[in-house]
């Protein structure tokens, strides 16, 4: 079936919501039409080769959902662009994005894709909750020694928001809406969308006010608007079907990372001989492989000594998409839908789903090497009282 032809819509037509490192979203705001309505258009920053076109989107149609439950995950569909569409509706957007992203749409390869748009309940929030667990022999987890080094003052501990204890995922939730004053500009864990914008703490509290949920002469407003978003998403993330997602992703990206990338680089240099530098001439896995690599991957978690990866080079080869899958899980966000903020029943479930699937480039192998020796280094050498001890009470069991 031909695909969907995007350039039948003005760029006027859409509006833009947000973006990451690789990604920015626009969302239709144009004449009523059911092909557009209630979507928004998802484009590629960089390419990343996994196929072409057809392979991004199988990767996400026929990959992921064999780890994640499909009800947490976004349908795609990969629709037709021109570079001259994309050229106008960049040139539109390029106000409304932030300064300090100063990278372009790729409107040479012109390619998108139509998704719903998850923001178009009252208020989405969106969580990126980086790196679940502690790496080997750590104290403090990967997130907490991050932003130490980048000077944010962020509290938000991600072991706290996956530990599924109620008062620690509450304590991680007050510290991400604060994170939105306190943080820097940079600082991309905690958003939240009003129907279908981003909201700044202040337009969250004047929107509740006109909706009545929120006294117009209350003397601290900004003070009960956290409290009613924050209590609202704890009471949905606490739900059964939000808690069991929080732990697959728990258990994907410490099983995938599976004791980190010092030990993927020492196994490199084992097959190697140490002649040849960490990652170099690896090739992107194709949507084969990768089935192949998730095939293996879940008869190893069912019965751990069943694995037929013999040879040490297989062997490699099997721990290098696994620890590239891994990063795809530990970048991910959340998108919760508070639909019960406006019946004001804390116990109605959310929405919530899992964005930023994508594949990362193989290429990044060496970096990610690199930065966490960085990361480890600079958080050794800081004054030990300004270092913290993170909880990692991880249990399968939970
Ligand atoms: O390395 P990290 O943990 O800083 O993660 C990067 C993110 O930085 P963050 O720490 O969340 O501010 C970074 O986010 P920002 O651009 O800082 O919003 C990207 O998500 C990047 O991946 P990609 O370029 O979009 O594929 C992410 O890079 P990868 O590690 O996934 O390659
Ligand atoms: N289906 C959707 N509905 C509404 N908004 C969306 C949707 N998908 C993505 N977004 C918004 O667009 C932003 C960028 O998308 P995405 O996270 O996929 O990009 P990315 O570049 O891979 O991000 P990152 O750099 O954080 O990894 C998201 O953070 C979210 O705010």
């Amino acid at each position: 079936m031909p695909l969907l032809d995007v350039t039948l819509t003005s760029p006027n037509d859409w509006k833009y919501i947000s973006e990451g490192g690789a990604t920015i979203v626009f969302s239709y705001c144009g004449p009523p039409d059911e092909r557009f309505d209630e979507r928004v258009l998802r484009l590629k920053k960089q390419t990343i080769d996994v196929g072409g076109l057809e392979g991004d989107e199988t990767f996400q149609t026929e990959i992921i959902p064999r780890l994640v439950p499909r009800k947490h995950l976004v349908e795609m569909e990969a629709v037709t662009l021109s570079t001259s569409w994309l050229e106008a509706l960049s040139a539109l957007s390029t106000s409304l994005r932030p300064t300090w992203r100063t990278d372009y749409i790729d409107c040479a390869s012109p390619s998108g894709f139509l998704a719903p748009n998850l923001t178009s309940s009252l208020i989405t929030v969106e969580i990126k909750p980086k790196w679940s667990f502690l790496g080997p022999g750590m104290h403090t987890c990967r997130f907490c020694m991050h932003s130490s080094i980048r000077g944010w003052t962020t509290s938000y501990c991600p072991l706290d928001l996956f530990s599924q204890n109620p008062t620690r995922m509450k304590d991680a939730l007050y510290h991400l809406y604060n994170s939105q004053t306190e943080g820097t500009a940079t600082q991309n864990n905690f958003r939240i969308f009003i129907q279908g914008e981003r909201a700044a703490p202040a337009q969250v509290t004047s929107t509740l006010q006109r909706l009545g949920m929120l006294q117009p002469e209350a003397m601290s407003q900004d003070r009960e608007t956290r409290e009613l978003v924050v209590e609202t998403l704890h009471a949905s993330l606490v739900q059964p079907e939000s808690l069991s997602l929080l732990q697959t992703l728990n258990r994907l990206q410490r099983t995938l990372d599976d004791g980190g990338i010092e030990n993927l680089a020492s196994l490199w240099d084992q097959v190697h001989l140490k002649q040849k530098p960490f990652g170099e001439g690896n090739v992107q896995p194709s949507l084969d492989e990768w089935s192949s690599f998730v095939k293996e991957y879940l008869k190893l978690q069912d019965t751990p000594a069943s694995s037929e990866v013999e040879a040490v080079e297989a062997r490699l080869r099997y721990h290098i998409l696994s620890y590239l899958l891994s990063t795809t899980f530990k970048d991910c966000s959340i998108m919760i839908m508070l639909d019960s903020l406006q019946h004001k029943s804390s116990t109605t479930p959310s929405r919530i789903f899992l964005i930023d699937l994508d594949p990362k480039p193989i290429e990044r192998l060496s970096k990610w090497l690199k930065q966490d020796r960085n990361i480890a280094n600079e958080y050794a050498a800081l004054a030990s009282q300004s270092k913290k001890e993170c909880v990692d009470d991880w249990s399968s069991e939970k």
